[in-house]
């Protein structure tokens, strides 16, 4: 499905993304972790063109995503949506209106420029609020909202987009617990029942290993761990992060209770309950 070649960038002298390699060949929940600096951020907004890459390839369908440029680069952009830790909505704007952004690159620069939207724009936006448990906030502005909506609220927006793969960079970094919750659940349910590539960069080791399938973990821009969640020991996870002994798994926890053991395992129609959606 995607195919990374060597991909590197360097600030510099800096090198944040160092020669990584790897194939995602299925549609999985892909997990980033590491620590601070180490390039999940960079390596994630390659993918998106939003950082140049240095050098490298990212093959995707046969095509090489780092050398498409102009309608081409903006059509790549529209079909791996972004979601972000700060959810870079438009405060004053209201929540459907937010959400329909998520199709501006899809239309004409006149339309655009007025967020002149169709009927069928609308019933879209108002079907990904539901699916993510937040209709009733439609008409609010998205400054009104607390964290975890506004995330929410990012995320239908990425749906909207109806991209094939949704990046996420660190979007529970800024939430509490239950709202961190809600968040995750909304990426997995999204990677379930659609059957999408989701990457996900966290700094939190349980949430990497509760829901996702595989776990990629850098260091120092390099891949120094690739495999299921299953394989992700203290001692592994102590590689990775560059700990001594001393290394606490808590020091990464977000505490998120999954209370069914494993969110992974979940009803493949909907992994997000409406109770869950209706606490924030
Ligand atoms: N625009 C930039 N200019 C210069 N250096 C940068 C830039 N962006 C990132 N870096 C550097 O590249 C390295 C990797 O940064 P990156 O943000 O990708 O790491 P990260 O793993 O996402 O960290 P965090 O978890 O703190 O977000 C860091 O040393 C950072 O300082």
């Amino acid at each position: 499905m995607i195919h990374f070649e060597s991909v590197t960038k360097d600030f510099g002298t800096r090198t944040a993304v160092d020669q990584v390699s790897f194939t995602i060949d299925k549609p999985h929940m892909v997990g980033i972790i590491g620590r601070s600096g180490a390039g999940k951020s960079t390596l994630l907004r390659m993918i998106n063109r939003l950082t140049p890459a240095t050098s490298g390839r990212i093959i995707f369908n046969g095509e090489d995503i780092l050398s498409l440029k102009g309608a081409m680069m903006r059509r790549w952009q529209r079909d791996c949506a972004m979601v972000f830790q700060q959810f870079n909505l438009v405060p004053r704007l209201d929540v459907v209106t937010n959400v329909m952004l998520g199709r501006l690159n899809a239309q004409s620069t006149l339309k655009s420029m007025f967020n002149i939207f169709s009927a069928d724009d609308v019933n879209t936006a108002l079907a990904a609020l539901d699916r993510l448990g937040i209709v009733q906030e439609a008409t609010k502005r998205a400054e009104e909202l607390s964290g975890g909506q506004q995330q929410r609220v990012a995320i239908a927006r990425a749906l909207m987009q109806d991209p094939h793969m949704v990046l996420a960079d660190e979007p529970i970094a800024s939430l509490d617990p239950m709202n961190a919750k809600i968040v995750m659940d909304a990426l997995r349910e999204i990677h379930e029942r659609d059957n999408k590539v989701v990457i996900c960069n966290l700094h939190t080791l349980d949430t990497a290993r509760n829901y996702c399938d595989r776990v990629i973990g850098m260091r120092d821009g390099k891949v120094v761990f690739d495999g299921e969640p299953e394989l992700l020991t203290t001692d592994v996870a102590r590689e990775i992060y560059g700990a001594d002994e001393s290394f606490n798994e808590a020091a990464t926890s977000t505490a998120i209770d999954t209370p069914d053991a494993s969110v992974r395992k979940t009803d493949p129609a909907g992994a997000m309950t409406p109770a869950a959606a209706a606490v924030v």
